[in-house]
């Protein structure tokens, strides 16, 4: 009998060959797709983190100095960093940001220590940019970046002395009399620990949840703010469908998610430490997801009935694109197809931010978005239904810096009703000047605009190449990063809104990247 490449030749593979097949496949996509961080990439945030713990350790020093403290009790005191999100469960992207819970001692408070006397430390460096307190989120955080990559800084301070560097936050020692807000900011690293220990396959879990992030960013179903599924949702159903089948590979965990989500009875909650869970009460939200970390604590979630309707919708999407994959001619590729907003939606609702400068904008932007949730509402309310695409766009030709966002909408109409819109702009304006960001720095302007006139039909489409290209008129924001170290995103050939990889070039090929019309 003739042997090559490990199979027999002449008989068809077995269901085990395949399912090989299958994994290697989706791996080498996965591969392709450049998701899969540098040695670079990763070195440069193991730097950030080392920095940041080198920051903390003096910051909090200097507190116990201020605070009067023995100089024996000075020279044992101690601060730390531990990383979770997607960097601590080892999925993180390029463009992700890096969640760094910093944990204190009992004499440093949140109020007067960490937003003052840690941010006037942060602002000093030079590494540091875009510095933001975010004070009344549920989890209070120090926002900024460092090195040009975003830190999410929360802060959780324990009864003790000095935090050893490999705290063990799930030891109840250090959990006791613990203040709400710092429970509330451990529950991230806590999680994450969960996580870890549940799984069967570390490996396999994180290739799950790659695949499963990718799938999601690509058919414009992720991210919290945007009233989707976010990184620690994704995480805790990748963990739930890994720990449903022990001997999986990751053909068949991809396979099993979508079954699995697509027939999920909701507002049942998706729970991954059965005896966690007390039902007392309906669990929140249309999509309930319990944190691994504790019971009652749910992930929180901004879903609304338009975001639920298009989630379910792909995940069922998803189950019937791989419900066979191990038929023969399969491929992974149809699932990550991005999402055809404009054969989808004939009208969208155009957000244009704009700032009078970079830092501002950033500012507002960030603002904005935070408050998302309740403009879809009021989109919902008058419209009937909104997809919330998170891409963002600039608008070279404008005066002042800006983002620009398109939420797809389903209405029937040939015209839209002028009105409606200026409705909307005028309550979620009332929405942006209440809350701690009193002094409106930048400016928010809605309108309703068809198909056509989207930046990536029409004039500026792919199809219309031949035309003659003269100025910029628009591009898709390139984060900061990656516009330093001239990694440009490639953009999918069908969809310019989609990044599927990145390709290092010099400044004059990244210029002709932008679309011109
Ligand atoms: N809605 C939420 N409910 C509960 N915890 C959350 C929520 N959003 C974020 N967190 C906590 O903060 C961590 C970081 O969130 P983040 O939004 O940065 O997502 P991520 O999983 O790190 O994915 P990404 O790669 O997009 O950054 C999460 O892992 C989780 O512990
Ligand atoms: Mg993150
Ligand atoms: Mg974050």
């Amino acid at each position: 009998m003739i042997k090559g490449g490990g199979r027999n030749i002449g008989f068809p593979p077995s269901m085990s060959e395949l399912e090989d097949e299958r994994s290697i496949s989706l791996r080498q996509l996965m591969a392709d797709e450049g998701i899969i961080p540098s040695y670079k990439d990763e070195e440069k945030r193991r730097v950030v983190i080392s920095k940041l713990r080198g920051i903390v350790e003096r910051w909090v020093k200097n507190v116990a100095w201020e605070r009067r403290l023995s100089q024996h009790h000075v020279d044992a005191t101690n601060a730390t960093i531990l990383a979770y999100g997607s960097y601590g469960l080892g999925v993180y992207g390029s463009e992700s940001d890096i969640d760094a819970l910093c944990i204190g001692p009992f004499f440093a408070s949140l109020a007067e220590d960490f937003f003052i006397g840690l941010r006037d430390m942060l602002k000093t460096r030079i590494e540091v940019s875009e510095l933001l307190c975010v004070k009344d989120a549920k989890v209070p955080l120090i926002r900024f970046k460092f090195d040009g990559i975003l830190v999410d800084l929360p802060y959780a301070q324990l009864r003790v002395l000095s935090i050893p560097h490999n705290v063990d936050v799930l030891n109840p020692f250090f959990l006791r009399d613990i203040d709400e807000t710092s429970w509330k900011s451990l529950s991230g690293v806590r999680a994450n620990k969960c996580i870890l220990r549940l799984v069967p396959s570390l490996e396999l879990f994180q290739s799950l949840l790659r695949c499963v992030k990718l799938w999601a960013k690509r058919r414009g179903v992720y991210g919290n703010l945007n009233g989707f599924l976010g990184g620690v949702h994704l995480a805790v159903l990748a963990a739930f469908v890994c720990g449903y089948e022990r001997n999986a590979t990751l053909s068949s965990l991809l396979a099993n998610f979508f079954n699995i989500f697509a027939h999920w009875p909701w507002p049942t909650p998706v729970v991954l430490l059965e005896d966690a869970f007390l039902p007392t009460g309906s669990p929140p939200g249309l999509m309930p997801i319990q944190l691994p970390c504790g019971p009652h604590q749910f992930c929180n979630s901004n879903i609304t009935r338009s975001t639920f309707y298009k989630t379910m919708a792909e995940f069922l999407r998803g189950h019937h694109l791989t419900k066979d994959y191990s038929k023969p001619n399969f491929s992974w590729k149809n699932l990550f197809e991005p999402y055809p907003y404009v054969n989808t939606y004939t009208w969208f609702i155009k957000i244009h931010l704009s700032a009078a400068n970079q830092e501002d904008l950033s500012n507002w932007v960030g603002w904005v978005k935070s408050r998302f949730r309740s403009l879809m509402l009021k989109i919902e309310e008058v419209y009937g239904f909104c997809d919330p695409n998170p891409t963002e766009y600039v608008e070279t030709y404008a005066k002042q810096p800006n983002i620009v966002f398109y939420w797809g909408l389903h209405v029937q109409l040939r015209t839209i009703n002028v009105s409606d819109i200026t409705y909307v702009e005028k309550t979620f304006l009332t929405n942006l000047n209440s809350g701690s960001f009193q002094v409106p720095v930048g400016r928010i302007h809605l309108s309703v605009v068809k198909a056509s006139q989207l930046p990536w039909n029409g004039d500026c489409g792919s199809n219309n190449r031949s035309k003659k290209v003269t100025r910029t008129c628009w591009k898709i924001r390139i984060p900061e990063d990656k516009q330093h170290c001239k990694n440009v995103p490639v953009y999918s050939k069908h969809m310019p809104g989609y990044v599927v990889g990145y390709k290092k070039m010099d400044n004059k090929e990244a210029e002709s990247m932008e679309v011109k019309c």
